[in-house]
């Protein structure tokens, strides 16, 4: 492996890598970032925690040291958080260029943002849906000069989800300049790489590690087959083990629903362990906030629905737990990845009903790994269900006095609202649609019960015609 200044690195960077301990490049970071410096659109796919985001960053803060100038680089990513976390490398190594970054995301104050974009940054870091918002509303700020533009997590921001930033993708690379050097990288590169290649065209250079396996080799992983209802009463018994056994641990726990993960926290407080949770029905500062706390170690537990699932570093976590199994291996694949980072160790525990086990499947398949299950005493188990159980259903009871519900309506409002979509009318057309299909259904009953009779009539006509022959027989044989 070579070093940093081989694939053309300048003596100034390489000094700031040094002080953060990165002091030899990684496979991603050696194979890409002669192919950026060269010039050349890049696309890099690499496990995850396998330093993808020095592999952009360093390259970017070269090219702009030769000529700096502002709007110089963009940078997208899919959550708010991530956005945060990649600025503040650009701002640590950067810090000798004296590097102006701003962050463009949702849940934040837009005038000070606005402020800050007709102010010129360097770099700008954003997720796509607030970008796009300030393109619509402003023209203080332009970006029709920018040399870079990067695409963090870029099958997420490419794909069509739950959050689908297809269309302020499109607002956005309307304002940039077709002259631009286009990155994207990720970890789970390889199923969108159509789309992607219609992203970069720049004679894209494409990266991806030669590992047969998806996940790294120092992640042991492992599952727990259990029904439904015993589910919580795991990951009780599990996280107890792991306070008794570890002083300097942090778990992270992933979860299907902001609901869910709001539960989940009450009830792990109630047995005092010291748990936080990150979804997106929190207000954004409560967000950076929690996090910031799980990250100092005041919160050893931080349980998260797949907001989290991406990208996130945070040294201290060993211990990941899958609350349900991830229902596509990508998601699985990002989860896990938020332990055994930069060559350290970790655990990754997913909970496992009977109806999850293809999921299980499609995941080992996919990664080119097999879990092994994860040995637990079930009597210590047994022994808490009942007042785990009564314990969630407390919190359940709990959580239903507050006006959750009534956000999550509102929250969903607020987005059509966003999307320019009007939420009565959209509840109309939803009411209309369920009218149409319970009609559909009844028609279908009842067409499904007149051919029933249908049949019943002739079958009953058939049996006639039987006693019949067979009287008229009987009768014959008598003469
Ligand atoms: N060359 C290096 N040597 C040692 N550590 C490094 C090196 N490059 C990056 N790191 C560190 O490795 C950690 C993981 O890097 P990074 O967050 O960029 O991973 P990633 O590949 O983007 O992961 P993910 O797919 O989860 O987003 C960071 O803490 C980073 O500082």
């Amino acid at each position: 492996m070579g070093d940093f200044s081989s694939l053309g690195l300048s003596d100034w960077l390489i000094k700031q890598c040094k002080q953060l301990g990165i002091n030899k490049p990684t496979p991603v970071q050696e194979k890409c970032m002669p192919a950026i410096l060269e010039g050349r659109d890049c696309m890099g796919c690499a496990k995850t925690g396998s330093g993808k985001t020095a592999a952009f960053v360093l390259p970017v803060l070269q090219k702009l040291s030769e000529d700096p100038y502002g709007i110089f680089c963009l940078v997208l990513t899919p959550t708010r958080e991530l956005a945060y976390q990649i600025a503040e490398q650009f701002r640590v190594l950067g810090k000798p260029l004296g590097l102006r970054d701003c962050i463009i995301v949702g849940g934040m104050d837009m005038v000070s943002q606005a402020l800050e974009l007709s102010n010129q940054p360097h770099v700008v870091v954003a997720t796509p849906g607030r970008l796009a918002d300030h393109i619509r509303s402003s023209d203080t700020f332009s970006m029709s000069k920018i040399k870079f533009l990067i695409m963090d997590e870029a099958d997420r921001l490419l794909e069509q989800g739950c959050t689908d930033f297809t269309k302020d993708l499109e607002v956005i690379l309307g304002i940039l300049p077709a002259k631009r050097q286009t990155l994207l990288f990720s970890a789970t590169l390889t199923d969108t790489l159509q789309e992607l290649k219609t992203v970069a065209m720049n004679r894209p250079f494409f990266w991806e590690s030669t590992s047969e396996t998806r996940t790294v080799d120092e992640l042991d992983q492992r599952y727990i087959l259990t029904p439904e209802k015993v589910k919580d009463a795991y990951m009780v018994h599990l996280i107890q083990t792991f306070t008794d056994e570890h002083d300097d641990w942090s778990i992270m726990i992933f979860t299907n629903t902001c609901k869910n993960c709001q539960i989940l926290t009450m009830m792990l407080r109630e047995f005092n362990f010291p748990t936080i949770s990150l979804h997106s029905m929190m207000k954004q500062k409560q967000r950076f906030a929690n996090l910031a706390k799980f990250k100092a170690s005041v919160y050893k537990i931080l349980i998260a629905t797949d907001v989290a699932a991406r990208g996130l570093d945070i040294p201290t976590v060993q211990v990941v737990i899958n609350h349900n199994t991830p229902g596509l291996p990508k998601i699985y694949i990002h989860r896990v990845g938020r332990t055994a980072r930069a060559g350290r160790n970790g655990v990754s525990i997913t909970l496992v009903t009977q109806y999850d086990i293809h999921l299980v499947h499609a995941i080992e398949e996919n990664t080119q790994t097999k879990l092994k299950e994860y040995p637990v005493e079930e009597k210590e188990v047994l022994k808490i269900l009942t007042q785990v159980n009564v314990t969630r259903r407390k919190c359940e009871i709990k959580l239903e006095s507050t006006d959750f519900d009534e956000k999550k309506e509102t929250n969903k409002r607020k987005q059509m609202i966003l999307e320019g979509k009007d939420p009565d009318l959209e509840a109309k057309r939803k009411a209309e649609l369920e009218k149409i299909k319970s009609q559909k259904k009844k028609f279908k009953e009842k067409i499904h019960e007149s051919i029933q009779r249908q049949k019943s009539g002739q079958l009953k006509k058939k049996m006639m015609k039987r006693k019949l022959k067979k009287k008229k027989k009987a009768e014959q044989a008598t003469l």
